[in-house]
């Protein structure tokens, strides 16, 4: 900070959020003053192309191509351009310069997250990514701080909002993935690489941090089983209203217990069935929610935006003032390493409840002879309804207990090889039904 108590921000993007923290910045300057004790000051946006069309009017005079000379002149950098490279080098390099950052990108984050905080640690600089996960609602927060006394045993939810808005549209509107992704994108809700959204890489991303300030343990984002919702299709849509059910892309992060009490961690995330009336149900459009089940606490629900320009710029701001102030205090910024060395358990560990389509050869027996399977792999069914016959195939939908994961797979595969089978149509974990 200087004499004349301001603080330089380089802020690096103009696109969806960073033209909303730009705008944001600029007009809320005296609050921020009164509410920091010094002014921060816009010293530059780094763009690529600085005649580029944005949502937001921004000064030109601002606007910069050169962005490493922008980084070199400033005291907090603001990192809203997305994915690793040139942003990893950027960050990391203000980092051990000892200039603080805030940064919503969480591919960043999942990826090199040690990496970042250990050079923080290095320099006394700060490294805040409140709006990583859940956009707007306050989530890291509150699991790093607010939630440092409790042990919390399990993280569940919603995070990603595209796919959510997808999903949603799917089931209430009857639309196509694509036409659903196409608005979503036009929203602003989207990565510039909409795979990241629909394959689950960025809910991926998201379980990874959520996961490992959870469990104060290190999980890498390749041990994150992961299914996007390509495979989504209109009849698993269809099947699951008629069973008064959604499909929502969940993100599950949890401890596991084996038999002989040893304890690891697990994050994963698929589509899943959730009943019309549990909380979850109700999350439409991009909006984001999460569950927290902790020793203490109990259970706590997180509920909002979870992506969009301007409601994400919310987080981006907070952590912005928030590092300020206590740049300003002359505050030790402290970021505490891995407590735990937790295993991260593998997918085939996991317990949960499954539904599971099949197609069969519609002949005496048959339905018993696919229970049969079931139960030889000590995997119990809670419901099997022969849905459809037509033409000698019959639909059955088995819905089992809650079951592991390895032995499930194993009936599948059976199943597949199976006399009286003519296809597995689908299978769907059920978590909240
Ligand atoms: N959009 C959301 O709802 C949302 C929510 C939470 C987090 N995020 C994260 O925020 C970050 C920004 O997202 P966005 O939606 O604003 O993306 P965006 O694609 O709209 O904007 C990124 C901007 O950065 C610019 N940029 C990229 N690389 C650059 C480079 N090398 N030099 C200069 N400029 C460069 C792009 O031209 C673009 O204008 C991403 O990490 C994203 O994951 C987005
Ligand atoms: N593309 C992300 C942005 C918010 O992180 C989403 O749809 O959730
Ligand atoms: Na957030």
């Amino acid at each position: 900070m200087n004499e004349n108590r301001s603080l330089r921000v380089a802020l690096l993007g103009a696109g969806s959020v960073g033209s909303q923290v730009a705008r944001l910045l600029l007009e809320r300057a005296d609050t921020y003053e009164v509410r920091v004790g010094a002014r921060l000051e816009l010293v530059g946006i780094g763009v690529r192309n600085l005649d580029a069309p944005r949502d937001v009017d921004l000064p030109k005079d601002l606007l910069t191509s050169d962005i490493d000379a922008l980084v070199d002149g400033s005291d907090v950098v603001v990192e809203l351009m997305g994915g690793i490279d040139p942003a990893r080098a950027l960050v990391l390099r203000s980092l051990e310069r000892g200039v603080d950052v805030v940064t919503a990108n969480k591919a960043l984050v999942a990826a090199h997250g040690p990496e970042l905080r250990a050079a923080a640690s290095a320099s006394g600089a700060m490294l805040l990514y409140e709006a990583a996960v859940g956009g707007a609602i306050p989530i890291i927060r509150p699991l790093d701080a607010s939630l440092a006394g409790d042990r919390v045993m399990r993280v569940m939810g919603i995070v990603n909002g595209t796919t959510n808005y997808i999903l949603d549209k799917m089931h209430r509107e009857g639309a196509t993935l694509d036409e659903a992704l196409r608005v979503a994108t036009e929203l602003g809700y989207a990565e510039a690489d909409p795979t990241a959204d629909i394959e689950g890489f960025d809910a991926a991303s998201k379980a990874t941090i959520l996961a490992s300030l959870a469990f104060h343990t290190e999980v890498p984002v390749a041990s994150v089983h992961r299914e996007g919702i390509t495979g989504v299709t209109a009849e698993t849509v269809a099947q699951a209203e008629k069973d008064d059910q959604v499909i929502k892309l969940l993100a599950i992060c949890e401890r596991v217990f084996a038999d002989d009490g040893s304890e690891s961690v697990n994050a994963r995330v698929y589509p899943a069935l959730v009943a019309k009336d549990h909380p979850l149900a109700a999350v439409h459009e991009a909006k984001n929610a999460i569950f927290i089940e902790a020793e203490a606490a109990g259970d706590l629900m997180f509920y909002g935006a979870g992506a969009g320009g301007v409601e994400t710029a919310s987080a981006v701001l907070g952590d912005l003032v928030s590092l300020s102030r206590r740049r300003v205090a002359g505050g030790q910024a402290l970021h505490p390493g891995v407590s735990a060395h937790l295993p991260v358990a593998p997918m085939s560990a996991v317990v949960t409840r499954y539904q599971v389509t099949i197609d069969v050869k519609d002949q005496p027996g048959v339905m018993a002879r696919i229970a049969g399977k079931f139960g030889e792999h000590g995997v119990s069914m809670e419901s099997l309804e022969q849905r459809i016959s037509d033409e000698g195939i019959a639909t059955l939908v088995v819905g089992t207990h809650q079951a592991r994961e390895s032995l499930v797979q194993t009936v599948l595969e059976q199943l597949r090889q199976h006399d009286d089978v003519v296809e597995v149509r689908s299978f769907i974990r059920a978590e909240a039904v």
